[in-house]
């Protein structure tokens, strides 16, 4: 159960893995696109996990709709202005929102660091109409490779003050976080803090990679952690938090079933483990469905997921002071 006394918070949260079914298609004919379908019934296959996908890569094309609607920077000033209104409604208090600004700009040749600026806009409009606290996450997505990357990085560090960390997402096993030691290093030097989509479709070496190499203090996913009891230690005893993704690790076939995802285990050896959506719109779910279906079938005793719940805001990417404020606005 979520606990209403408590922040409740999603810090993996995709917001161009989350555009609305019926965004889409008003932007579809906005723009004189081509989609595959003209009713939501009939375009929902196209943009939405049904059956469990295979692997990481099928599940991630269900994302590409989204975004090649994206025609203009209002269009991904609209869709984030959506996701900080779809947060506030799922009943989120303090919400990371992540997005590739270079996977956004690619269909329509958009400006990248014009995209981050769109989404900046988007974001600080929705958080003035709901109750909620929202910071951003950029990510370089590692499937376009090393100069796709460094174009995004440039847009994000053209707006670094309203940036607050950085991640590295898409095909894990065709791109290893080796091939990106710069940028991070770059990333590093310009302040923002570093979380790394590892150990969902590579192994435990790459979450060792990600900590050691590219400086990551958090991990999304994080799933294979569980086959290496030295690295579950280092990520206890050195509070480096995972950001899991219940669903999302069923639907790419990370795990085979919620009864043996290793959440569980992770918050027993004392990891600073918590639940968050992923892509919530691709994934026909929301935060709620989280905590109230997947972490129960995942094992979790009520105790669990509300340790879960409060780490959330312990490994947010905040100062104390705003972990205070966000706390005092639910009590
Ligand atoms: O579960 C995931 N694992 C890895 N990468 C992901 C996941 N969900 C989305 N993206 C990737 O994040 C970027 C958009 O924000 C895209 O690169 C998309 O492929
Ligand atoms: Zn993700």
């Amino acid at each position: 159960m979520i606990d209403t006394t408590i922040p409740l918070t999603d810090i993996h949260r995709h917001l161009d893995g989350n555009i609305r079914a019926q965004t889409i298609l008003d932007l579809g004919r906005q723009f004189n696109l081509a989609l595959p379908a003209t009713t939501l019934e009939a375009l929902r296959p196209h943009v939405q996990v049904g059956d469990n996908e295979p692997d990481l890569v099928s599940f991630l094309q269900k994302l590409d709709w989204g975004v090649k609607v994206l025609g203009d920077l209002d269009a991904c000033r609209r869709i984030a202005l959506e996701n900080v209104e779809d947060a506030a409604r799922a009943g989120i208090h303090y919400a990371e929102l992540r997005f590739s600004p270079g996977y956004m700009a690619m269909t329509h040749h958009l400006p990248i660091a014009g995209v981050v600026e769109a989404v900046i806009d988007g974001v600080r409009a929705g958080c003035q109409q709901h109750n909620i606290d929202v910071r951003l996450i950029g990510i370089m997505s590692r499937t376009f490779g090393e100069e796709a990357c460094l174009a995004e990085l440039d847009g994000l560090l053209a707006h670094r003050d309203h940036i607050t960390a950085v991640d590295l997402a898409g095909d894990e096993l065709g791109f290893p976080g080796s091939e990106f030691l710069s940028h991070f290093t770059q990333a590093r030097d310009a302040g923002f803090r570093v979380t790394v989509h590892a150990g969902e479709a590579a192994g435990p070496e790459s979450i060792w990679q990600a900590i050691r190499e590219l400086g990551a203090e958090r991990i999304g996913h994080g799933v294979k952690a569980i086959e290496d009891r030295a690295l579950m230690d280092f990520l206890a005893e050195h509070h480096i938090g995972i950001e899991s993704c219940l669903t999302s690790n069923i639907q790419t076939s990370t795990v085979a079933s919620l009864a043996q995802h290793p959440l569980k285990a992770f918050l027993e050896h004392g990891i600073l483990a918590t639940l968050n959506t992923d892509d919530p719109a691709v994934q026909g779910i929301e935060l709620a469905h989280e905590y109230h279906h997947a972490a129960p079938a995942a094992g979790l005793s009520p105790a669990q997921i509300r340790q879960a719940q409060q780490n959330g805001l312990t490994i947010a990417f905040l100062s104390d002071a705003e972990k205070a404020a966000v706390r005092a606005r639910v009590q």
